[in-house]
């Protein structure tokens, strides 16, 4: 079985990469990333200038997920680019990265986002709508106002290609009026889903909360979050126009869970809390069990069963 898959006129050799913020802090992450069995990679989002983010602890691995409350910790934007185009000279054939922007400002995205278009990248940018804890900043992708407007502003001048990381809806009304406003651009792609938002982890024995902002409050990943990120890669599939690909993140374990998400109509599968727990041998461990899986069912391609979900 094949896990090749063509994702913007390139074909990767399967559909794996890290999720944003997991493993892409700096040069040391991502290349042992860039030289793992991780088909491509992604940048930890960025702001303008160099951000310390929150109090630590920060981010904790619990049995079954993550809690996190990172606050936007990066080394700011010119560090990133600077990373991606020094790979594309030192690897011209490198299959194209991922870059992500998180402004504080529909203008410092813009500002960056005009970086990218004027700058030598020729990779594809990730257009981050949805960081949960950065105190006092609504998420963009919950304002469908100002949604609209930022990517009304981007594609003014945004040529290159461009993805959005979106956060979990949990209502027929929210995904009807997110993809209306989403199917007005020319987008490559929806991520879905970002963490969700503000969720509470408790240690019984100590009788406290695990991470230290925002009270403990903090974005959930792993196995808690993948019917909810299952549901909304689904509804982002059967409403998006077929040119505004799906890439499918969160909960993502094993091959099966694998599996599920192409089975909604996921093209790319991102990997983030069990890439934090394990390091990059979780790529080698789920390609493995998802090529066992579709050789089980007599699947010699992804795109024999991608988006095939059926209903009873
Ligand atoms: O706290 C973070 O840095 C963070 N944490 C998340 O869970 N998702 C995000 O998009 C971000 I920007």
């Amino acid at each position: 079985a094949s896990l090749a898959t063509t994702f913007l006129n390139h074909t990767y050799e399967n559909p794996f990469m890290n999720a944003s913020g997991v493993h892409c802090k700096d040069t040391k992450e991502l290349n042992e990333l860039d030289n793992s069995k991780s088909s491509t990679f992604i940048t930890k989002s960025s702001t303008s200038l160099k951000r310390e983010g929150n109090p630590e602890p920060r981010y904790f691995s619990v049995p079954l997920g993550s809690i996190n409350s990172m606050g936007l910790p990066n080394e700011g934007f010119n560090y990133y680019l600077k990373y991606v185009i020094d790979r594309q000279q030192r690897m011209p054939k490198g299959n194209p990265a991922f870059f992500s922007v998180a402004g504080m400002s529909v203008d410092e995205n813009l500002k960056m986002l005009k970086a990218v278009q004027d700058s030598d990248f020729n990779g594809v940018t990730e257009l981050n709508l949805s960081c949960p804890n950065v105190p006092g900043k609504p998420q963009v992708a919950y304002d469908f106002d100002l949604l609209g407007e930022i990517l009304q502003k981007v594609f003014e001048f945004f040529t290159k290609p461009l993805g959005v990381k979106l956060p979990p809806y949990f209502d027929f009304a929210h995904f009807d009026t997110a993809a209306s406003i989403l199917n007005r651009f020319p987008l490559v792609y929806v991520n879905c889903i970002n963490s969700i938002g503000n969720g509470l982890y408790i240690d019984i024995e100590k009788e406290s909360v695990v991470i230290k902002p925002k009270n403990g409050f903090g974005g959930l990943g792993g196995e808690y979050i993948k019917p909810t990120a299952l549901a909304n890669v689904r509804a982002f599939y059967t409403r998006l126009n077929p040119s505004i690909k799906i890439i499918g993140t969160g909960g993502i374990r094993t091959g099966g869970d694998a599996f599920e998400h192409l089975l909604c109509g996921a093209t790319m599968l991102q990997v983030g809390t069990e890439l934090y727990k394990e390091g990059v041998s979780v790529f080698d461990r789920i390609e493995r069990e998802l090529k066992e899986i579709m050789e089980k069912k007599g699947y010699t391609s992804i795109e024999q069963f991608r988006g095939k979900l059926r209903t009873l």
